[in-house]
């Protein structure tokens, strides 16, 4: 299996070369040569795995022969030992023909953590065995960041540096990535919104020269490692509702902001998974459900909403969608790029838009919505949903159709996301891990949202010339 540039422009790289190209050299992501196409026989032997071995089944289609079997059984293995549910990521019937499969049960609580577990344990791998510095650059609107931290945390010669947007991210989001205390974490605070962490970071990404100096990688979706990890639970979820289903279709709703993990459910359904429909939900930050419904994608205003980590105007794994959209065709993924880049959208009409509308479903939930939803279970069911769960949930009930079977993805825990569900007057118990961040010494740098604000944190930071606190960020009082 090789990795090729949705643009065209890099030569075929191996799976660990890809990992550590992150973003492709020409500016474009990273695609697998080659879908992998399952058998029926295959899927049908798989359905009894353990979450585990599953994983290392699916995984070793993409990672070639950069790994041994038991290289990728020992990571996987470490990986996954960190979850707190022997399933790893269960699922739970909520519903008639509702599901929701839980992928908060690892040890920052969002699903980010089933694939930075991952990623965190093969950067290590990498380190040890090529010798490769890995000096880590990514942004997040809250929950990549805690997870991509935890994932590489004390982990030898491994340096992280996080941008989130000030004042955008959950209290206890914002605690996760602040408290921690190593010398190799900073944690950048960028006065603007995660669409301009997002673009600060691929600006640096795409500096060839200034990446290969500090020796930048990926942690975000933009990584194809990421989504790769992530094509496992569909797998999973399948597996366990198919056979409940009892002949019924059995779809996915997928909360979605940077297009990553419903990405990840479209690459399991193109390898072969019988799914039916991939339901797209977005909260009021809507580009991919206008997208679907209407064929165009245009960033509108950025709407500070109750789930705020899907708060994303710009997906950035769109590209790779448009990418098979449009047939594996390089040259149409960069006239269409280009397109974005100088009228800032792209459009699709006629047959392509079909396709669009035949590859997902679309729904936006608004914030009302969303906090009915959350107080609907709550009270109908005992189930309390985070808030990006939550518009999971509304888009399957919304997109509901007599003799099918929905699977919503859980990706948070509710306890990352206090402040939502408290306008329900819903009040929760934190798990102990989260209460205890309340009383530890915060640590950030707040910085102005521009590349050259971010570069001049970043090379004392990964060059070496000034380390300790003063590299790391000053002390901040809690709020
Ligand atoms: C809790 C939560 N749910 C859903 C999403 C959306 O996932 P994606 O960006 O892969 O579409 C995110 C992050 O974007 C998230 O943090
Ligand atoms: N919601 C994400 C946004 C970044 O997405 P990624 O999947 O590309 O890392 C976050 O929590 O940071």
């Amino acid at each position: 299996m090789r990795y090729i540039s949705t643009r065209g422009g890099t030569a075929p790289a191996g799976f660990i070369d890809a990992v550590l190209m992150g973003l492709a050299d020409d500016g474009g992501l990273l695609v697998p040569d080659a879908m992998p196409q399952l058998s029926p026989e295959t899927l049908e032997a798989w359905r009894t795995l353990s979450y585990t071995d599953l994983a290392v089944e699916v995984l070793s289609l993409f990672t070639g022969d950069d790994l041994t079997r038991e290289e990728l059984q020992g990571l996987v293995r470490g990986s996954y030992a960190t979850f707190r549910h022997p399933e790893v990521t269960p699922v739970q019937k909520i519903g008639d023909n509702l599901h929701v499969l839980e992928l908060f049960h690892g040890p920052t609580f969002a699903f980010k953590d089933v694939a930075l577990q991952f990623l965190g344990n093969l950067y290590a791998h990498i380190a040890a065995k090529t010798g490769s510095i890995i000096h880590i650059l990514g942004a997040t609107s809250g929950d990549t960041g805690a997870s991509a931290i935890e994932g590489v945390r004390g982990k030898e010669g491994i340096h992280i540096c996080i941008l989130y947007p000030h004042g955008k991210v959950s209290r206890v989001q914002e605690l996760q990535m602040t408290t921690i205390q190593g010398e190799n974490v900073l944690n950048l605070a960028i006065r603007g919104t995660f669409d301009d962490a997002q673009r600060i970071i691929k600006e640096i990404f795409a500096d060839a020269a200034f990446k290969r100096e500090y020796h930048l990688r990926a942690i975000n979706s933009i990584n194809i490692a990421r989504i790769l990890a992530q094509v496992v639970y569909y797998f999973y979820a399948y597996f366990r509702v198919s056979g409940e289903a009892d002949g019924r279709r059995v779809n996915f709703s997928v909360p979605t902001g940077n297009f990553g993990d419903i990405f990840a459910g479209y690459l399991a359904k193109q390898m072969g998974l019988p799914i039916h429909r991939l339901i797209l939900a977005t909260n009021e930050n809507d580009i991919l459900t206008r997208f679907v419904n209407t064929g165009l994608y245009r960033p509108a205003a950025f709407r500070s909403t109750h789930s705020p980590s899907m708060d994303i105007q710009v997906a950035s794994n769109f590209e790779r969608y448009l990418y098979y959209l449009h047939g594996e065709k390089p040259e149409m993924v960069r006239e269409l790029m280009a397109g974005f880049g100088a009228q800032g959208e792209v459009r699709a009409s006629g047959e392509v838009l079909a396709q669009v509308q035949a590859d997902f479903s679309a729904y936006s939930i608004e914030n009302e919505a969303c906090l009915n939803t959350i107080h609907g279970h709550y009270h109908g069911r005992a189930y309390l949903l985070d808030p990006h769960t939550a518009c999971g949930v509304a888009a399957a009930e919304l997109g509901a159709v007599e003799g099918e079977v929905t699977v919503a993805l859980a990706t948070a825990h509710p306890a990352k996301f206090d402040e939502s569900i408290r306008l329900r007057e819903i009040t929760q118990t934190f798990p102990e891990s989260i209460q205890a961040l309340f009383e530890l010494p915060q640590r950030q740098t707040v910085v102005e949202a521009t590349a050259e604000a971010v570069r001049q944190k970043l090379v004392p930071f990964f060059g070496g010339e000034a380390g300790g606190t003063e590299a790391q960020g000053k002390a901040i009082t809690s709020a």
